[in-house]
């Protein structure tokens, strides 16, 4: 028997690929994908799906039919799973994911994926992945990053909401705690869990109102990031942590959504206008009063020069993490460490849309020395393939929302599980370490 003949024997090979419509954390539909194998395995991934998006992203397919969700429902990608991509899939073996998502690609034939539509070939991509990792008897995490995936992410956990992900509030988007002085992944947890209850007590106790935002954080009717900021340093104190070396703070200003003909408007749409340099010196500012680790989306998603400012006035203090500005794409990631564009990248997998080019995007940013934080979406669902993808790809860091809404805490509840699975003398959680520069290769 040559080797040709026995290649793939013993594999799982793909033996149905099933689409159906689902929920999502906002109450839209979105594509759920199960894969059944040889094995006798069958593992489902779910699609999330974004609200700030980046122009430069993969497309999701949606139907536009307004009399189902609005216009939202997802029965086309749907569809091409069932009639397109899943025939084509059949007999495949399911380990050989490079190969599977080079087809999906091809079967797509656009380089935004909006033929078939992004949401049905990340459904598969991550659908596939799952159902050969169990096939081989093996958690996905390590199935995907072997023997190296042992690193625990430290979370960057959404307290306060802005943004388009909560009305009236606050312009910048995100407001998040970074327990960088936990030992372990479940201190980092339950850190946040008591900063969380305590900014609650606080935000009521000061008249603002409690009810959250998409990603699970609150939403009060704040003036300015200022005033979010030292509410947070408040909260850290009075929750009894150390702000900075205990519990430190990250932003995501998602400011393509403030940006306009040119400017940033910061504050209200109707207070005065900022250039690309008024906006770094206001970072900088914050990052002198604040004990700030990492910035997202500090300035627009096509505003290279702004970013190169940026970086080279903050780039050696913080972590300037690029969200819409990378759109997890590998060509937009390689003209940033071209031209100097930010330190990091967030990383979403539906932004691209199959597993191995989010893969791809996480390894140039390593080689390059820039940091990749693993990302939810603002519409997300139980799927916890981000966690174990945080650790397989030992990125060290994770942004998954708040300690409420399970779509949320089903990312931290799968990192303590990982944790425990791994044992605590083999777990390791890099805590500030996670936000020290790489070394350029
Ligand atoms: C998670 C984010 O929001 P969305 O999914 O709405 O893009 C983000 O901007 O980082
Ligand atoms: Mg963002």
């Amino acid at each position: 028997m040559s080797i040709e003949s026995l290649r793939g024997q013993g594999r799982p090979l793909i033996e149905s690929v099933r689409a159906r419509e689902v929920l999502d954390s906002r109450g839209n539909p979105t594509v759920a994908v199960a894969v059944a194998t040889s094995f006798g395995a069958v593992e489902e991934a779910m699609v999330p799906s974004g609200a700030s998006t980046g122009a430069h992203e993969a497309v999701g397919k949606r139907d536009g039919d307004k009399k189902r969700y609005n216009g939202k429902g997802v029965l086309q990608a749907v569809g091409a799973v069932n009639e397109i991509i899943g025939p084509a899939l059949e007999g495949l073996d399911a380990t050989s994911q490079r190969e599977i998502d080079r087809t999906l690609i091809e079967l797509d034939g656009t380089p935004n994926k909006a033929n078939l539509g992004a949401n049905a070939l990340l459904g598969v991509s991550l659908a596939v992945a799952r159902a050969a990792a169990i096939s081989l008897g093996v958690p996905l995490y390590r199935y995907l990053g072997g023997p190296s995936a042992a690193t625990l992410p430290v979370p960057m956990m959404n307290v306060i909401n802005g943004g388009k992900h909560a009305e009236g509030a606050l312009q910048f988007q995100e407001c998040m705690i970074v327990p960088v002085g936990a030992a372990t992944i479940a201190d980092a947890v339950r850190c946040g869990a008591e900063i969380f209850h305590t900014l609650g007590k606080m935000l009521h106790d000061a008249g603002h109102q409690t009810l959250v935002g998409d990603e699970g954080g609150y939403a009060p009717k704040l003036d300015s990031i200022d005033e979010a900021l030292a509410l947070l340093v408040q909260t850290i104190e009075k929750a009894g942590y150390r702000p900075g070396t205990e519990v430190a703070i990250a932003l995501d200003a998602a400011s393509t959504e403030f940006y306009r003909d040119g400017t940033y408007w910061p504050h209200k749409p109707d207070d005065h206008p900022f250039d690309a340099a008024q906006m770094v010196a206001l970072y900088d500012g914050l990052c002198k009063n604040y004990p700030i680790v990492s910035i997202e989306d500090g300035l627009a998603e096509d505003d290279w020069e702004g970013w190169q400012l940026l970086t080279k006035t903050l780039g050696a203090r913080v972590q300037l993490v690029g969200d819409d500005l990378f759109v997890t794409n590998v060509e937009r990631l390689q003209r940033g460490i071209r031209e100097g564009s930010g330190n990091a990248i967030l990383v979403k997998v539906n932004q691209i849309g199959t597993l191995t080019e989010t893969l791809d995007a996480v390894e140039t940013a390593h080689k390059a020395g820039y940091r990749a934080v693993i990302s939810h979406r603002s519409g997300e669902t139980e799927d916890t393939t981000i966690s174990d993808l945080a650790v397989a790809t030992g990125a060290g860091q994770i942004k998954t929302g708040s300690l409420a809404r399970s779509d949320r805490t089903a990312k931290y509840n799968r990192l303590m599980a990982i944790a425990e699975e791994l044992g605590a003398s083999t777990a390791r959680y890099p805590g500030r370490s996670a936000f020290a520069a790489l070394t350029r290769a």
